[in-house]
């Protein structure tokens, strides 16, 4: 059986201990090396923890994995430096924590590499000296491993080389800037529900508890620090959401007015279904097809406050789902490659394929072609992505103006359509307005 396949030993170290966290990290980078998804198996470990882990060491677990993946293409330049033979995968993964930690805090070697040890000697007794040896070479060899990550495209911007490339073709004048932003870890954001607060009250409550936190152009409300969302007040009321202050801009260009019969396509989670319901009283049907991410937008809209419609179906398919009344606003949140939000799912940069982009392309465009029969004459249309890729956003939706005589852009702020790209205060997001003739 492969090393990968073998069941975890228990992780019998002090849970406030930096070894517990290395350890428990490590199995995330472990399985997403092995092809799994990051965000499932860290809410799997999440839920099957004993004793269950308290908010300070789930932080500490997320944030040791999400970064030791966000920069895998260096620390695996830097193993294939210092490893003479392979290593077991678990083994090779508490590696990759322990450097990426070297990295973030050289202040703390010692203990880092002490704490490497301590972790490794739970899933392989018999290689504690190997990890000792290796992370002291990293310290060691720091300067001839600096000259070599430099040399290399993959571990100097930590991205695939096909990624690289299309983000240099995309955006010629700042791509390494855009590569840089995925790198960081992201910003986090609040959405405040109108209906049942407003956003000065929100902000001074926020203030008050003493959360460094900024009001942006949109009304999102950008916090200096992330945390926990059981420590905001106002949260287990309903008052806030979390969500990407570039995610917010979907229900203000879209637009719509109370009364009006709305489509939420790809609703799931139902972050901007819930935005929508709060925007304005409309009558909004949420769609999606995957029905166990169907149940977060019922969650969703019970934790809120909120009453609309959620329905398990193909967007592809209207004839299943449709009762042929036709939709005055459409918001079609499309499956994308998530190129813009990959510093929040650094899992998906080394997992993806660039032949993966294809089958997403020709999956928006069957989308987009199915939802324009169900959108009424003079009716609005949000395309949507968080995709940095041409052939996802301004491609995809010229070809589809081509395609179909009766739709035009509307202009959103003065532009044909608008890439939001990754910064300390958003997300990348590509956004295009259409409206079908009256
Ligand atoms: C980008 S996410 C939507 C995020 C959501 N709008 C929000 O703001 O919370 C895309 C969603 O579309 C769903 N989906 C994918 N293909 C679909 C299809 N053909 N019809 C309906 N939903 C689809 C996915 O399961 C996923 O939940």
């Amino acid at each position: 059986m492969s090393d990968r396949r073998r069941s975890h030993p228990t992780n019998r170290l002090p849970q406030d201990s930096l070894a517990y966290a290395i350890l428990e990290a490590s199995r995330l980078v472990e399985k997403v090396l092995g092809g799994q998804n990051l965000t499932d198996a860290f809410e799997h470990a999440r839920h099957h923890a004993r004793p269950l882990w308290p908010d300070a060491v789930r932080g500490a677990i997320r944030d040791l994995a999400w970064r030791a993946l966000r920069d895998y293409g260096r620390g695996d330049l830097v193993l294939a430096q210092l490893l003479s033979k392979p290593l077991p995968d678990s083994v090779r993964a508490v590696l990759l924590v322990a450097l990426q930690r070297l990295e973030t805090r050289p202040d703390q070697s010692h203990t880092v590499v002490d704490q490497a040890v301590e972790a490794v000697a739970v899933v392989a007794p018999g290689l504690k000296g190997v990890v000792n040896g290796v992370l002291r070479n990293a310290l060691r060899q720091a300067a001839r491993l600096a000259e070599l990550i430099e040399r290399d495209p993959v571990s100097h911007y930590r991205h695939p080389s096909w990624w690289i490339d299309r983000v240099r073709r995309s955006f010629p004048d700042d791509w390494e800037g855009v590569l840089e932003a995925a790198n960081q870890p992201p910003p986090m954001s609040l959405r405040v529900n109108l209906r049942r607060t407003t956003v000065d009250y929100a902000l001074a409550a926020l203030r008050e508890d003493g959360f460094a936190v900024r009001r942006l152009a949109n009304d999102a409300l950008l916090l200096e620090q992330p945390v926990p969302v059981t420590a905001l007040p106002g949260f287990a009321e309903g008052r806030l959401s979390v969500q990407d202050a570039g995610a917010q801009w979907a229900a203000r260009w879209l637009d719509p007015h109370a009364g009006q019969r709305v489509l939420d396509a790809c609703a799931a989670p139902g972050g901007k279904s819930a935005h929508l319901l709060e925007y304005a009283d409309v009558d909004l049907l949420s769609l999606e097809i995957d029905p166990v991410r169907a149940e977060r937008i019922d969650r969703n809209f019970a934790r809120l406050g909120l009453r609309g419609e959620t329905r398990i179906g193909d967007a592809r398919e209207p004839n299943d789902w449709w009762d042929g009344r036709p939709f005055d606003c459409i918001l079609a949140d499309v499956p994308c490659s998530a190129s813009g939000v990959v510093r929040r799912h650094p899992d998906i940069k080394w997992l993806r394929r660039e032949k993966d982009i294809r089958g997403f392309v020709a999956q928006q465009a069957a989308i987009l072609d199915s939802l324009w029969r169900t959108l009424a004459p003079g009716g609005r249309m949000l395309y949507v992505t968080c995709s940095l890729f041409d052939d996802e956003n301004r491609v995809q939706v010229s070809q589809f103006l081509a395609r179909h005589p009766d739709a035009k852009r509307i202009q959103i702020d003065g532009a044909d359509d608008r890439q939001l790209l990754p910064t300390a205060e958003n997300d990348g997001f590509y956004y295009a307005l259409l409206r079908k003739s009256d």
